[in-house]
């Protein structure tokens, strides 16, 4: 591996937006201390840029073709090819494979310390469903189970706000109905234990302090509206911070959110997908990142989806997807992934 980091993107939905945010940032790579390569169709990739009107040359790569440092309007690219045609906007659960396909590059890439991180542009998770892969439900679990480990947590960050916001979820995506059955004392203890781990060694946070939401209103409300508080949550707190985890909590996770309790929080724990991502979307979209912790390999995403919308019109902005990129390159950089 050469010193500086090789990044893979993969390019996510080919309706969707992430071909055109991947194109925007190869037009101008801007003060990125890394090399990227793209996965994806390179014919897929020129189209879009053709349509988007970005002068960027797809350059497919070979393989074991090194990768070059990135230079304005040129994208180097390990092609995977689509499996049907590709219209932007519009959905097609026939590329549901090649979808997987660039994730798979990209993850035996990093396991076999080819690259340094993986980045990944949105993908649609219904189409990849639909698509023949019912038990698919997000690239957070699907790199959880490729990479064979038990538990990773979902981690969005921005720093717009001052202190940055991290927003860690105990549950990812789960109807609301499973959510509170999801929640045990021995999943909440693996999440913490990771997320402090990985706050330390990929945040620089020596000790850092959570704050853990409850489930229920009011955290529960001693227990009158909802016992995960009393019964599972506030008890595995309590053994954790034994053991020298700064812990506060559970804490009615409506209010958790104010300054006088983010001011010296290094995370907050949000025990499900919209308790704590819209706070953090609120207070950062457009330049917030996704990590995935836990993982034997650094992985980071966007804060948002596939916009089918917006695909090929050339409004979507490639904040968030800068920001993973420059996430990534820093955590290549300064920690080794686990073996
Ligand atoms: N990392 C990922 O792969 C990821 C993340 C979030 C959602 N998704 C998936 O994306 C699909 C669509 O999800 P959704 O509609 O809930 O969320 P979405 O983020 O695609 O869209 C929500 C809103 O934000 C806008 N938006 C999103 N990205 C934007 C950008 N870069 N620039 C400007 N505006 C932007 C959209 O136009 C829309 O109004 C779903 O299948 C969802 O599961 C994937
Ligand atoms: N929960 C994420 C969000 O709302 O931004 C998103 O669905 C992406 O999840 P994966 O990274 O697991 O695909």
């Amino acid at each position: 591996m050469g010193i500086t980091p090789l990044l893979v993107v993969t390019t996510g939905e080919p309706a969707g937006i992430g071909p055109d945010l991947t194109l925007a940032l190869a037009a101008s790579w801007g003060p990125l201390e890394a090399r990227v390569v793209a996965v994806g169709d390179p014919e897929l990739l020129a189209a879009r840029a053709a349509r988007l009107s970005l002068a960027v040359r797809i350059v497919p790569l070979a393989d074991g073709e090194a990768v070059p440092a990135c230079r304005d309007g040129v994208l180097p690219v390990w092609s995977v090819p689509l499996r049907a045609p590709t219209e932007a906007g519009r959905l097609d659960p026939g590329n549901a494979a090649y979808v997987l396909e660039t994730l798979d590059v990209a993850i035996v890439a990093c396991r076999q310390g080819r690259a340094d991180a993986m980045v990944t542009a949105p993908l649609h998770k219904g189409a990849i469903i639909e698509g023949g892969y019912p038990d698919f439900t997000g690239h957070t679990e699907y790199l959880r189970d490729a990479c064979g480990v038990d538990e990773v947590v979902m981690l969005l960050a921005t720093e717009r706000t001052d202190p940055a916001l991290r927003v860690a979820l105990a549950t990812t995506h789960l109807p609301l109905r499973a959510v509170a059955d999801a929640i045990d004392a021995g999943g909440l203890r693996r999440v913490i234990t990771i997320l402090a781990a990985d706050l330390q060694r990929h945040f620089g946070i020596a000790r850092p302090r959570i704050l853990v939401c409850g489930l229920n209103p009011h955290a529960g409300e001693d227990g009158h509206l909802g016992v995960e508080e009393r019964d599972i949550i506030a008890p595995t707190l309590a053994a954790m911070r034994d053991e020298g985890v700064d812990l506060v909590g559970p804490l009615p996770a409506d209010t958790l959110f104010t300054p006088r309790h983010l001011a010296d929080a290094d995370a907050v724990l949000a025990m499900y997908h919209d308790q704590g991502l819209p706070v953090l979307k609120y207070a950062g979209f457009g330049e917030a990142v996704n990590v995935t912790l836990g993982l034997p390999l650094i992985r980071t995403s966007v804060d948002h989806g596939t916009a089918l919308e917006l695909a090929a019109s050339g409004q979507a902005d490639a904040g968030s997807l800068r920001v993973a990129l420059n996430v990534a390159a820093r955590m290549a950089r300064d920690g080794a992934p686990r073996a």
